[in-house]
C-alpha cells in the first residue's frame, strides 16, 4: 500500500499533497505565534532568561522543519502539475540553516545573534558634557542636531568603539557557523542563500545595473552637498579625494542626510516645511502619530489597526528594562495579533518610521487568508517597497496641509526644488549605501573578505560607493559594519535597495490608477481607493507567487526599473546640473590616504595667525 509505496518510490498522488501541506499549515499555527511570542519576549525585555526561552524556542522550530522537510521529500512534489502546491512544498523543503545536522551550529547561530544584538541595543557612550548615552534616543538626537565638527566627530568615533569594536570575534565565528549550517542547505554560502530567495538568477548583476543607472543622480546630489558642507564646515576639512567626512549627514550611518536639510536649502526664501516644529507645536504624542498613520491606510480602504495592535505593542521606549529600540513590526500568524516595537519620539524622522512599521502591518492584514507558508512579501524588498510606499505621498506638501502640518501648498518653482532636494536627501542619498552594505556582506559570507580585511573591505566600499570617508584613522582593529543594527542583527540589507527602486515604479502606477495630473512628486493618494484596491491586489498575493506576477499586478511590467525614481527627480536633477557646473563632481574610488583632523584644523588656523602677525609687523617695520 501507501506505506511501501513511499517506502521505495515518492507519492505522486496530489491529493495526499494537499492533505500533507494543510495538516502543515495548521500545525504552524501554534508553533510559530509561541515562536514569534518568545522572540517578541526576549526583544522588549533583553533578559538571559527571556534569551534562552527564545533560543530553545528556535532550535526547537528547526527540528520541526528538518522533520517536515523529510517527510515532504517522500512526495514527487517537483513532478505536481499544481503550481500553488508545488511552491507550497518547495518552501516547506527550503529550511535554510535549520537543515544542519549538529544542533551545536544552530545554537551558535541563535545565542551569537542574540550576543551581538545585545551588545548594539545596549552600548552607550559617555560624554562628559551630557552623561552616558544609548544610541535611541541620545547619541542619534547628537547627530540629528550638532553642527560641531568635533562633537559629531566624538559621538561617531564612541558609538564606533561601544558598538562594532566589539563584536568582532564574535561576528567572525557568526559567518563560520552559518555557513556551516547552510551547506546542508545545498547552498555554497549564507549569501546565496539570501539571494535566493529573489528567485532570479541573475540577481546580483540586476541590482548593479540598477545602482549604475542610479549613480548619476547621487554623483549630482553628492557634489551639491559636499560644497554646501565645505561653506559651513570649512574646506580644509575635506579630503582633496573629493570625500566628504562621515559624520557630517546628520545620520550616524550617512544613510539618509534629511536631517541636514537646514544646512542645504536651495532657496530660504521659499517655503520649506520643518514638520518636527509643526508637531511640537501641535503637541503631537506618540498616540497621535499611529493614528495619523493609521488614518492613512484607512483612506485608501485598508482594515484598521487590531485591538490586538493597540494592546500589544510597544510604541514608546520602556524606563525599566533593556529593549531592542530598533525598530519592528511584528506578525504572530494569528490573523489578529500584529505588533510594532518602536521607542518612538516626537520628530518627522519617527513619524516616517511610524507609516513604514504601519505598512508592515497592512501587508500582513492584506495576506492573512494565505497558507502561512505564503504570508510573506513576493520579495523581502516588495515588503520593504510596500512600508515605504504611502510615505511618498504622506511627505508632499499637498498632503502635509491635509493633515494641517503646512498653512499653504507653495505652487512657485523654488519651493518645488526645495521639496524635491529634501526628498533626495532620503531617497537618492541612501542608493549607494543600500546597495553596498550586502556587497560587503556577501563577500564575507563568500570568503572574499575575513576578519583581516573587514574594515579595509568597507571603507573601499563606502569611499567607492557613497563617495564618503572616515573622519579618523581606521585600522583593524576597529569593526565599523557592527556599528549598524542590521550586521549584529543578521537581517539582510539588499531589500532596501530592491525597495527603494520599486516604491517609485508603484507609485507611478498607483498615481496612474489614482488619476494622479500633478507632476509625480506632487501626487498624493491619500483618500483614493483606486489606488487602494491596485496596492491590495499585489498585498493579498503574498509570497504565492513569483514577485514578478506582484510587480505585474500593480504596474504590468515584469521587471525592476530605475526610470520612474529618475522621472520623479528629474526636475531637481536639471537644476543639481546648473548647481554643479563650477564643481568637480564625483570622486577617486579609493579612501583618501591622509585624513583632516580637527588637530589640523587648529595648526592651520595657527600657521594662518602667524602668518598674518609676520606680514603686519613685516609691513610695520618696512
Ligand atoms: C520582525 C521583523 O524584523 N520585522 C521586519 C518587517 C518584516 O520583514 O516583516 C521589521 O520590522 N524590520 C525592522 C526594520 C526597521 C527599520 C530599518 O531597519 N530600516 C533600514 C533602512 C531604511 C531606512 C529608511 C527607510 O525609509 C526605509 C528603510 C535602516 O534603518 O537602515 C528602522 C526604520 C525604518 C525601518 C524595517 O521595518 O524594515
Ligand atoms: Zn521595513
Amino acid at each position: 500500500g501507501v506505506l511501501f509505496r513511499g517506502a521505495l518510490t515518492q507519492i505522486s498522488d496530489e491529493n495526499l499533497g494537499w492533505n500533507f501541506v494543510n495538516e502543515y499549515n495548521n500545525k504552524v499555527g501554534s508553533l510559530w505565534n509561541e515562536n514569534v511570542k518568545k522572540s517578541w519576549n526576549y526583544y522588549t525585555n533583553l533578559t538571559d532568561y527571556n534569551l534562552e526561552v527564545m533560543t530553545n524556542s528556535t532550535l526547537q522550530m528547526a527540528e520541526f522543519d528538518k522533520e517536515a522537510a523529510k517527510n515532504a521529500s517522500t512526495f514527487a512534489h517537483d513532478g505536481f502539475g499544481n503550481a500553488t502546491l508545488k511552491r507550497l512544498f518547495k518552501k516547506i523543503v527550503n529550511i535554510g540553516f535549520a537543515a544542519t545536522n549538529d544542533s551545536e551550529q544552530l545554537k551558535a547561530i541563535s545565542n551569537l545573534e542574540a550576543d551581538l544584538t545585545g551588545i548594539y541595543s545596549k552600548g552607550k557612550v559617555c560624554l562628559e558634557s551630557k552623561g552616558c548615552l544609548q544610541l535611541e534616543p541620545g547619541l542619534t538626537d547628537i547627530i540629528t542636531n550638532s553642527r560641531s565638527y568635533e562633537e559629531l566627530l566624538a559621538v561617531w568615533k564612541g558609538w564606533r568603539d561601544a558598538s562594532g569594536k566589539l563584536m568582532r570575534t564574535k561576528y567572525t565565528d557568526f559567518v563560520k557557523a552559518m555557513n556551516a549550517a547552510i551547506k546542508f542547505s545545498g547552498f555554497n554560502d549564507t549569501g546565496e542563500y539570501w539571494r535566493s530567495w529573489y528567485e532570479t538568477p541573475t540577481f546580483e548583476q540586476d541590482v548593479r545595473t540598477l545602482f549604475e543607472e542610479l549613480e548619476p543622480l547621487y554623483v549630482e546630489l553628492h557634489a551639491y552637498v559636499r560644497k554646501r558642507l565645505k561653506e559651513k564646515y570649512g574646506k580644509d576639512m575635506f579630503p582633496e579625494t573629493g570625500h566628504i567626512p562621515a559624520h557630517l549627514f546628520g545620520n550616524m550611518w550617512a544613510q539618509q542626510w534629511s536631517n541636514i536639510y537646514d544646512l542645504l536649502v536651495p532657496f530660504p526664501g521659499a517655503s520649506s516645511v520643518d514638520i518636527t516644529a509643526k508637531m511640537k507645536e501641535q503637541n503631537y504624542n506618540v498616540t497621535h502619530m499611529y493614528r495619523v498613520a493609521e488614518d492613512f491606510f484607512m483612506s485608501i480602504g485598508m482594515e484598521k489597526m487590531t485591538d490586538a495592535f493597540w494592546q500589544n505593542s510597544m510604541l514608546v521606549k520602556p524606563t525599566d528594562r533593556d529593549v531592542v529600540c530598533h525598530a519592528s513590526a511584528w506578525d504572530f500568524y494569528d490573523e489578529n495579533d500584529f505588533r510594532i516595537k518602536q521607542c518612538t519620539s516626537v520628530t518627522e524622522d519617527q513619524l516616517l518610521t511610524v507609516h513604514h512599521e504601519m505598512g508592515h502591518i497592512v501587508y500582513y492584514q492584506n495576506y492573512k487568508h494565505l497558507p502561512r507558508l505564503f504570508r510573506r512579501g513576493a520579495n523581502p524588498g516588495f515588503h520593504e517597497g510596500m512600508a515605504d510606499i504611502v510615505s511618498l505621498s504622506f511627505q508632499t506638501p499637498e498632503h502635509m496641509k491635509v493633515i494641517g502640518l503646512l498653512d499653504e501648498v507653495p505652487q512657485d518653482s523654488d519651493s518645488d526644488i526645495n521639496f524635491l532636494l529634501k526628498m533626495a536627501l532620503d531617497k537618492v542619498a541612501f542608493l549607494p549605501f543600500g546597495y553596498l552594505i550586502d556587497q560587503w556582506r556577501w563577500s564575507v559570507f563568500r570568503g572574499d573578505t575575513n576578519s583581516s580585511n573587514y574594515n579595509q573591505h568597507w571603507w573601499d566600499l563606502r569611499c567607492r560607493f557613497q563617495g564618503i570617508s572616515s573622519p579618523v584613522k581606521r585600522t583593524e582593529e576597529d569593526f565599523d559594519p557592527g556599528a549598524k543594527y542590521h550586521i549584529p542583527g543578521n537581517t539582510p540589507y539588499i531589500r532596501y535597495f530592491v525597495s527603494f527602486v520599486v516604491q517609485f515604479q508603484w507609485h507611478e502606477a498607483l498615481c496612474r490608477e489614482a488619476g494622479n495630473t500633478r507632476p509625480l512628486h506632487r501626487c498624493d493618494i491619500y483618500n483614493n481607493t483606486n489606488a487602494g484596491n491596485k496596492l491590495r491586489e499585489m498585498l493579498r498575493m503574498g509570497s504565492s507567487k513569483p514577485w514578478q506576477d506582484a510587480m505585474e499586478a500593480i504596474t504590468g511590467q515584469r521587471t525592476m526599473s530605475a526610470k520612474p525614481l529618475v522621472n520623479y527627480f528629474d526636475p531637481l536633477l536639471k537644476w543639481l546640473k546648473e548647481q554643479n557646473k563650477e564643481e568637480n563632481t564625483g570622486w577617486s574610488a579609493s579612501c583618501p590616504s591622509s585624513i583632516p583632523t580637527p588637530s589640523a584644523l587648529a595648526a592651520g588656523s595657527a600657521n594662518l595667525f602667524i602668518s598674518i602677525t609676520c606680514f603686519v609687523l613685516c609691513v610695520f617695520f618696512a
